[in-house]
Parts: structure tokens; sequence; C-alpha cells
């Protein structure tokens, strides 16, 4: 009793502007700067792996992704320590002077000084850079994971129960300081941004309501339900009456409040069970759609590709916010939460329509390449003269001097006779690799044959010519070429460029990103306000797990799952999300949107508590008329 006299009077401290707690500002400026030093980070990681570390782009991939998941596991571990033990105001405080630790060790991972004795610009010692780098990203992990479900409940703590217009904006406005802080940290560098994290919310301090945690909590659950499962077990015989809820079993032992609160948060952790698919699709944004692009032309485009996301999310959450879903509302639909993620999960399986559509035209300008029992030659001549060139059995190609075939020749077998029509006629056998593309270079004449280099010096040709994406040359130097010779250098042209132009992905960009406001947005209101209160960072936790799981599923998936066409994977992905939203439509059609705090009213009463809730009660109608007052800008004097 004491206790909570004493958080409700710490509640009293609250300032507002314009309808809303001072504090909050605090906390979004903390996520912004949080966001930004974690996408920063993330954007340069692959690239990290590939090009500092060596690692072949599988590898690069999977920890990645396996990283990921971590950032989205460790929310549990966020939210027990803060629920039951330090608060989530601690937990934030000392979970990021973890993240700031891992950055540091990061950034140190990164010098190759350290272990570069001679001096040749590469690392000596890899291990030590894996370690080193490996140990920064499990802290990272730590620290952005375990503060993530603390910040977004913490910030849902600044609220009274009547402030729940205000609180959906909090929401919105802490999800576009999450894309504000990425999409800026694409463009400037996250150096010191953990720092300013940190700094930023220590200056709210004094500012927050700052909710007691209530004990173990998270292992007073699992005794409970542990309990209800025996219980239930021991009195299996149909002699012994049912009860409406098997949590109910558990009446026995536990405390009456405790199981409701069970109960609440097992119905809303039941509902996320279908929830990762969509963060499977969503998450192939980082790496098939990445891949998808590097089969594409466009320059500048790619910048705009690795932005489009966060830019988006900045213009749609307004606009869902003040237009859409007001306007879905005058006209008398009853657009619920749980209906806003079944559609934005629609629109991610309609994004993910599009990259096929995509990748269909990708495709059709796709070199076509030599299956594994089949071979490709392309000819190239570079004799004097325009050659009638044979290969057997029936190949004819006529090739004129320092030109070349027009694309390869797929052939079935990898043993061929090449005959040419110079005097006297020239017959040679190969024998050609399975599976691969090859090249016969048809030399002027072998006897003057002399090397060539392509190089900056005394003898250099410059070509200012700029190759498309994707494409693949050979040049053909005379051996009589000189410096000022260089236009006698003929091109000939391997591979086409990419010809199928990035823009277009930019529909299954904008589908998937409606989806996320629809579904990621809303998620994250819907976590928090059917959690009881000692539950709440439990609840975000339990939301951010079902990114860690869609994240293990694109690691799985990228592993085994190989479809021949990438077309087909991107419609089979599709049509699965499509199945999931229907069950999900289904078990939404069955959750009953509850108030926890009633709820738990209810059950106080029912145990006799009602002297306490009374007190209560009369405490937070004292605290919102004062509220009220603040917010009016009525100053009070206390005499
Ligand atoms: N929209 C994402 C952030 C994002 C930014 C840039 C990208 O290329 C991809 C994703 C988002 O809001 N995620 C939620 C979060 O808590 O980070």
């Amino acid at each position: 009793k004491v206790q909570h006299s004493s958080a409700i009077k710490k509640k009293k401290g609250r300032r507002y502007c314009c309808g809303y707690p001072i504090s909050i500002f605090f906390i979004v400026v903390n996520e912004f700067c949080e966001r930004f030093s974690y996408y920063g980070m993330r954007a340069v990681l692959v690239l990290y792996f590939r090009y500092f570390l060596l690692w072949d782009d599988d590898l690069a991939t999977s920890i990645y992704h396996a990283f990921v998941a971590l950032c989205y596991l460790t929310p549990i571990l966020g939210a027990i320590i803060a629920d039951s033990w330090l608060g989530k105001f601690k937990t934030i405080i000392y979970l990021s002077i973890v993240y700031a630790i891992g950055q540091v060790t990061m950034a140190i991972s990164t010098i190759h000084d350290i272990t570069d004795a001679n001096r040749d610009g590469t690392p000596d010692n890899f291990t030590f850079h894996i370690a080193l780098s490996m140990l920064g990203l499990i802290l990272i992990a730590l620290g952005t994971g375990g503060i993530k479900p603390c910040v977004a409940a913490f910030g849902g703590d600044q609220f009274q129960e009547h402030q729940s217009r205000q609180l959906n904006t909090f929401f919105s406005v802490f999800y576009l300081c999450i894309n504000a802080g990425s999409l800026l940290s694409t463009l400037i560098t996250p150096l010191k941004s953990v720092a300013s994290t940190l700094m930023v919310f220590i200056a709210g301090s004094g500012m927050y309501v700052k909710t007691d945690p209530e004990g173990n909590i998270m292992w007073s659950v699992c005794k409970c339900i542990g309990f209800a499962i025996k219980n239930r077990f021991r009195h299996r015989s149909s002699s012994y009456p049912k009860r409406e809820h098997w949590m109910d079993w558990a009446n026995e032992k536990y405390d009456k409040l405790l199981i409701a609160q069970i109960k609440m948060v097992l119905k809303v952790l039941f509902l996320y069970i279908p929830l990762p698919m969509f963060w499977t699709l969503f998450d192939q944004k980082g790496s098939r759609w990445t891949l998808q692009a590097t089969t594409m032309s466009g320059d500048f485009v790619s910048i705009l590709i690795s932005t489009v996301n966060p830019i988006l999310i900045l213009t749609l959450v307004p606009i869902m916010d003040r237009l859409i879903f007001p306007l879905i509302q005058k006209c008398g639909l009853n657009f619920s939460p749980l209906k806003r993620m079944t559609v934005g999960m629609l629109f991610a399986a309609m994004a993910f329509v599009s990259a096929a559509l995509v990748q269909i035209e990708i495709d059709k300008t796709l070199p076509n390449f030599p299956s594994s029992s089949e071979s490709q030659l392309k000819v190239v001549n570079t004799y004097s003269t325009t050659l009638n060139v044979t290969i057997s059995p029936n190949e004819h190609l006529l090739i004129e001097s320092f030109g070349s075939s027009a694309d390869y020749v797929t052939f079935d077998h990898q043993d061929i006779t090449v005959s040419l029509n110079t005097n006297p006629v020239i017959t040679k056998a190969f024998s050609l690799i399975k599976g691969g593309r090859q090249t016969l270079i048809i030399p002027s004449d072998p006897t003057v044959m002399r090397d060539f280099v392509l190089r900056h010096g005394e003898q250099w040709c410059e070509f200012s010519r700029k190759f498309g994406f994707g494409a693949s040359y050979t040049f053909l130097i005379p051996s009589t070429v000189f410096s000022d010779d260089c236009e006698s250098i003929t091109e000939v042209e391997d591979m086409k460029p990419n010809s199928v132009h990035m823009a277009l992905q930019i529909p299954q960009y904008f589908l998937i990103t409606t989806g996320e406001v629809m579904f990621s947005v809303t998620g994250l209101q819907f976590s928090y306000s059917q959690a009881p209160k000692n539950m709440k960072s439990v609840l975000q936790a339990g939301w951010l797990c079902t990114n860690a799981v869609g994240n293990i599923i694109v690691l799985i998936v990228a592993e085994l799952g190989k479809l021949p066409k990438q077309w087909a994977e991107y419609l089979l992905f599709a049509s699965l999300l499509v199945a999931v939203s229907i069950i999900f439509s289904i078990m939404a059609y069955f959750y009953t949107y509850i108030d926890p705090a009633e709820i738990e009213a209810q059950v106080r009463k029912e145990q006799g508590l009602e002297p306490e809730e009374m007190e209560k009660e009369t405490l937070e109608m004292e605290e919102k008329d004062e509220d009220q007052k603040n917010e009016q800008g009525v100053k009070q004097t206390k005499i």
C-alpha cells in the first residue's frame, strides 16, 4: 500500500505541454538517437563482414540475420530485468552503457593497424578482429534489444488511462523518430549517437513517471503456469468438474489477480503465433530485394532504395493517422487494430507479388547461363580478315575481324572441334568446361603475339566510357598497339548491362511500407494497451520476439528452400502470408479487446480489496483534475 501511494505521488510531478507529458520529449529523442546508432551500424555490417573480415556472401548474410534475430530475442531479457528487478528507467540506463561498450568494441575491431605489424594494409590476425567484433555485436544486441521493450513501455507509462488518444499519437511519433533516426544514419556517421542517447535520456530523469518493479514477475508467472498444468494433469479424471480456463487450475495456490493477468498475456501471445510470417517477408527487404536491385540498372536510385522505407514511413504515418483512419471511421467502418494488422499483412503479400512481377521482367533480360550439363562458348576474332568458323558438328559462325560471335553458343557436349577457313585451313580440338562459359580467341598471328598490359604509366589507354551494371566486356588489343593508338583497341560485350530500372522496385517498397505502418505501428500500440500494468515490457518483448522468429525463418529458408526461380519463391512467400493472414483474421475475430486496468480492478474487488482500490481511484481522480488544470495552462498556487 505504501509503495503504491508513493508511485502515485511520483506521478503528481508530471508536467505537460499541449496535452502531452514533457518527459515524452526525452524518450522520443532517446529513441531517435538509439535507432540512428543501430541502423547506421547495421547498414555497413554486411560490407564489414564481406570486405574487412573477407567472409563470403553466404556467411556474411547468415551472421547478419543471426545478429538481427539476436537483437529481437534479447528484449525478453531486458523485459525480465525491468519488470522484475531494476525497473524500466534503470534498465535503460545500465543496458545503454552495455550498448555503448559494444559499439566501442566494434569500432576497435575495425582498426586493422592493431594487428597489422608489417603495415601492408591487411590485418595479420583475423581471429582477433573476428572475436572482438563478435563480442561487440553480442553487447550491442544485448543493449539495443534489452532497452527496446523498456523504452516503448516506459513512454506509455507517462500517460494516464484517460489519455488513450495521446497514447496512440505517442506510438506513431515514436515510430516516426525510429525512422527519422534510421534515415539520418544512412546520410551521416553514427559515431557519437549512443553517448547522446544516454545523455538525452538522463536529462529527462526528474520528469519521468517511474513505476517500481514488482518482484520477480516472470518467475512467478512461470511457476503459476507450471502449477496450473501440473494440477490439471493431477485432476485429469472426468469426475472432477471442468474449469472455465485451464489457468484456473492454479486457483488453489496462486493469487487470482496474477492468474487474471497471466490469462490476459497468454491471450495476446497466442494471437502472436502467426505474426512472424509478416517479418519473414518484411526482413527480406535487406537481403533478397537488395540482391534483386544488384541485377537492375540505375545509379542514384540505389541511394533512394536504401532510404525509401524511412522516407515513406515519415510520410505515410501522418497520412494514415490524420487522414485515412479518421476517414474510414467517418464512413462508419470499424477498423479495429487487429483488422489493421490483417490488412498490413495483405499489403506485404502484395509487395511480394510486385517483387515477383519485377523479377519476371529481370529474368527476361538476364543472360541465359548454361545448366550443369551444358557448356557455352563465345568466339572472338582478332585475325586480320573476316573468318568462317565451324564448330563441330553443325555450328557455323561468320565473324568479322576484331568482332565476336553475337552471343554464347550452347553445347550439350563438351568435346568440340573448331575449323577456320584460313589458308591453309586450321582445325583444333577443345574440351569445354561443364556448366561454364568460355571464350575462344582467334589470335591475329601467334608468332608475333606479345603481352599488353592496360596500365597507368608509360603505355596506357584511358577509357572514358561508362560501363553498365552487370555487364562484362573483353578488350581486343592488337599486338601493334602503342600508347597513341588506343583507337585500335576493340571492345566486345560478353554480357549485356542490366536494363530493368531500379525504379520498378518502388511499388513493392511502397506496398511493404504501407503494410508496415498498418501492422507494426498498430502492433506496438496493441501490445501496450492489452498488457497488464506489471507486464507491459514483457508483452512488448513478446511482440519483438515475433520479429526474431521471422528472421530465423529467413535464415532457414535461405539455407534450405532453393526454388529454381526467384519469382516463384516471391509468390510462394506471398501465398504463405495470405494463408497466415486468413488464419490471423479468424483468431482476431474471436479476440475480445480488454481494458487490463478494469479487469484488475474487478478482480481486486472480488478479492475484497475495495478500500485500496477506492484510495487509488480517489488519488487518480485528484491527479486527473490536477492534470486537466495543467493541460489548460492553469497555474496553481499552493497556500
Ligand atoms: N521501418 C523500420 C526501420 C527501417 C529503416 C530503414 C530500412 O532500410 C529498414 C527499416 C522500422 O521502423 N523498424 C522498427 C524498429 O524498431 O526499428
